[in-house]
């Protein structure tokens, strides 16, 4: 099986702050992984290090074969698909949604001058009726639902086939229909076999799609535990990661938690 990351104690810094402490992580192929953190604990720094979007201040990165700092971006980037909001604020909002996601052939983001070829464009509607978002190939971005542009972003993620998928917190800002619509498509894409390796962010156990594998729990800047969901997903992992003590149930293949309550003896 092959290596998708492979990042042995990554440490990143700015300033005195360290946003990322001494990580080791190892991605392989057919791995659908879940990254889980409270606000601030590293996330986002650590899936735009693995996205190829920075480098570590120290230890060695290693993504699709290739080490961070000794590789050009350029070529790596298209190799890893990545929807985070960063990006998506920078999708004109005027933009068709076929246009959204076929731009991502040339990692640019809005439409310009680029030519594209029919094998392109079908490519493009394809992807976008395989996230259920058939109905919106002409609309414009900026007339979408939050949860009609996470889709579009996922087809965009996908355009290149992508060897590493990464989505940064596609759930964010959904409301309970459109995040159950999302873990359905995730559920989807994480049990085909042909989907690439996966990491997807998040902050809520709720939003873990059945068919994921893996989880790693972030905590200040180091992982607090990684591996298999059947080992680590636990009640102390969990309470350490999100630094109090939780109850952690799974139904169907869904997790759920909630505060644990104290008993008060009378
Ligand atoms: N350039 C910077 N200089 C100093 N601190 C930074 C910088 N960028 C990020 N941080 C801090 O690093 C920590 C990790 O940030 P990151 O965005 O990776 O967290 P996160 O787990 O994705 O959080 P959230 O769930 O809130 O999105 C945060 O405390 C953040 O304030």
């Amino acid at each position: 099986m092959n290596t998708v990351l492979e990042l042995a104690d990554v440490t990143v810094r700015r300033g005195q702050a360290t946003l990322l402490d001494a990580i080791n992580w190892t991605v392989n192929e057919g791995d659908r992984w879940i990254v889980l953190g409270a606000n601030g604990a590293g996330k986002t720094t650590l899936v735009q290090l693995c996205s190829a979007q920075i480098h570590p201040t120290s230890g060695v990165a290693g993504i699709l074969g290739e080490v961070l700092g000794a590789v050009d971006v350029f070529e790596l980037r298209p190799r890893i698909g990545y929807t985070s909001a960063a990006i998506a604020e920078r999708i004109p909002r005027d933009e068709i949604s076929r246009d959204v996601v076929v731009s991502a052939s040339y990692g640019v983001v809005g439409r310009w001058r680029e030519q594209y070829d029919d094998l392109d464009h079908d490519r493009a509607r394809a992807l976008l009726l395989e996230v259920g978002a058939g109905k919106l190939l002409d609309r414009t971005f900026g007339t979408l639902s939050e949860g009609e542009r996470k889709r579009v972003q996922i087809a965009r993620a996908l355009m290149t086939d992508p060897e590493l998928l990464i989505l940064d917190e596609p759930a964010a800002g959904l409301d309970l229909g459109g995040r159950e619509d999302l873990v359905s498509t995730m559920s989807v894409l994480a049990t085909d076999s042909l989907s690439p390796a996966i990491v997807l962010v998040s902050h809520h156990v709720e939003e873990i799609p059945p068919g994921f594998t893996h989880v790693l729990m972030l905590r200040d800047a180091k992982v607090v535990a990684a591996g298999p969901l059947a080992e680590v997903m636990t009640e102390a992992n969990l309470s350490t990661t999100f630094g109090m003590s939780l109850q952690l149930s799974v139904e169907d293949g869904r997790y759920a938690a909630r505060r644990r309550t104290r008993r008060h003896l009378v």
